[in-house]
């Protein structure tokens, strides 16, 4: 079968949506996209230049005007046509995610359903922005502020939540007015094409939302940014390429959203209900097969339950099923590509030279495809690279402690401030973290924050602004004050 008989066989679009309809690259050029649990490709699509980059943003900058003048009813309308048209489509999202990231069946229909959900939510928010008046203090006028929209705005999502981070930007960007350019990771490009056809089924005007797919996102990337008539950039990946967009956003002043890497501390206190700690382990860890900014890095413990707990995870994880994401048995899925696989073994063996102890897997899986074996370590000493540097695939790293003030100087001991996960039943204890521990989000007794109704969003490193809530949609607003002289 060719590439685009494949293309064809998963029903997705294979071109650049631009200006409301579907061109091919300028260049005629394509981009391959791989399946990581065999390596073949999965389909052959257009690969955008800096000239279809300039198109699309040429398309958002026409389509601003008149979308900034639509009634936040009829933005908020489309935006629940588009959450209910998600639902009935669900099983063929499911499939494109699956085939094109790996991810395990159920695990792409629960990102479809959280991915989904920033539809729903910002559809709801967006008749509700508001603004407030009063008279100035000299008496001689009165204050009017209003929210008006940035203006159009470049998104840039990462591979592993294909969907999820497409919405959590694309649906308060439209909620406040704003028209898009959306970037997809050049390794899962494939859902996003899915989407723009699903946006424009439900009729999101043309121009409103543009989808450029491309091999050389750099380049892309770095003349959106540079043109003026851009108001924002939002980014979701890692750190070192969020430092460089926001430097080059800098050129423009641009508002900027970034959320970047994170290296999530999990505590276990000895007063906590160790199956609950279990089971929020094996979400906050093992969820997208490790592959999350979320995802628990480093696992602080205290001494005394510390055996105990490694051991429970040890038999938890050895019962993980691996395998192809469409194998409906299967937990953990291929990591994204082979890249990845030499870089979880190398984190993998430096901790094991160092003296942690493997407790189950600790190997790639001899067998075709991207495939880490699910792992405990335990004893992981300090000084490790797994303690300082994300995993980014399914090592669980077990370090013990013996009080709260080194569990939290060890928790806070890193550039990145994204979430972190406490397990205590000490209510006073829990309520001690929420001020001590240095990031943005924490899950006090769960392994899961994420929500679209809350604020995401790190602190430190991890970045700056909020998705999701009534925060997130503030990240696409400016302020405007007027004085209305008496
Ligand atoms: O890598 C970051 C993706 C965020 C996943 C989430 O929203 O839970």
């Amino acid at each position: 079968m060719t590439a685009t008989e494949a293309s064809t066989k998963l029903g997705v679009p294979d071109q650049l949506f631009i200006g409301g309809s579907w061109r091919p690259a300028a260049t005629g050029a394509q981009l391959d996209v791989h399946d990581p649990a065999t390596g073949d490709v999965l389909a052959s699509i257009a690969d955008a230049g800096v000239v279809d980059g300039v198109a699309a943003l040429d398309a958002a900058v026409a389509a601003a005007e008149d979308w900034a003048a639509t009634p936040p009813r009829v933005r908020g309308e489309l935006l629940r046509a588009a959450f209910d048209l998600l639902q009935e489509r669900r099983e063929h999202f499911a499939a494109v995610m699956t085939a094109e990231m790996g991810k395990p069946h159920r695990e792409a229909l629960g990102e479809i359903a959280y991915g989904g959900e920033f539809l729903r939510w910002f559809g709801e928010e967006a008749p509700r922005v508001s603004g407030r008046f009063g008279d100035n203090p000299s008496g001689t006028g009165r204050i009017v502020v209003s929210r008006r929209p940035v203006g159009p705005c470049y998104l840039v999502t990462p591979w592993n939540f294909p969907l999820a981070m497409a919405t959590r930007k694309i649906a308060p960007a439209l909620a406040a007015g704003c028209p898009v350019v959306l970037k997809p990771a050049e390794l899962t490009p494939l859902t996003s094409l899915l989407f723009a056809q699903l946006l424009s089924d439900v009729g999101v005007p043309a121009g409103v939302v543009n989808v450029v797919t491309t091999a050389a996102p750099a380049a892309v990337s770095e003349r959106i940014i540079a043109d003026p008539r851009l108001r924002k950039l939002s980014f979701t990946g890692s750190t070192p390429v969020g430092r460089r967009l926001m430097a080059q956003a800098s050129t423009n002043v641009l508002r900027t959203s970034m959320e970047l890497g994170g290296n999530a501390p999990f505590l276990v206190f000895d007063d906590a209900d160790l199956d609950a700690a279990v089971d929020g382990a094996v979400s906050a860890k093992f969820r997208n097969t490790g592959q999350a900014c979320t995802a628990a890095n480093r696992f602080l413990v205290h001494r005394s339950v510390a055996e105990e707990f490694t051991a429970r995870m040890a038999e938890r994880v050895a019962a993980l099923v691996v395998g192809a994401g469409t194998d409906p048995d299967v937990t953990i899925g291929p990591l994204i590509d082979d890249r990845a696989v030499a870089g979880v073994d190398e984190l993998v063996s430096d901790a094991v030279d160092r003296g942690a102890t493997v407790r189950t897997g600790g190997a790639r899986l001899d067998r075709a495809g991207s495939f880490y074996a699910p792992t405990v370590l335990a004893d992981v000493p300090p000084g490790s690279r797994l303690l300082r540097e994300e995993v980014f695939g399914p090592v669980l790293a077990v370090v013990p402690f013996d009080t709260e003030d080194e569990a939290v100087a060890l928790a806070n001991d890193t550039e990145y401030g994204l979430v972190s996960y406490v397990f205590t039943r000490d209510l006073a204890r829990g309520d001690r973290m929420i001020d001590r521990l240095d990031t943005g989000m924490m899950g006090l007794n769960t392994g899961l924050v994420s929500d679209a109704a809350a604020p995401f969003g790190g602190v430190k490193q991890s970045g700056v602004g909020r998705e999701g809530g009534a925060e997130g949609l503030d990240e696409y607003l400016s302020t405007k004050y007027t004085l209305i002289a008496r």
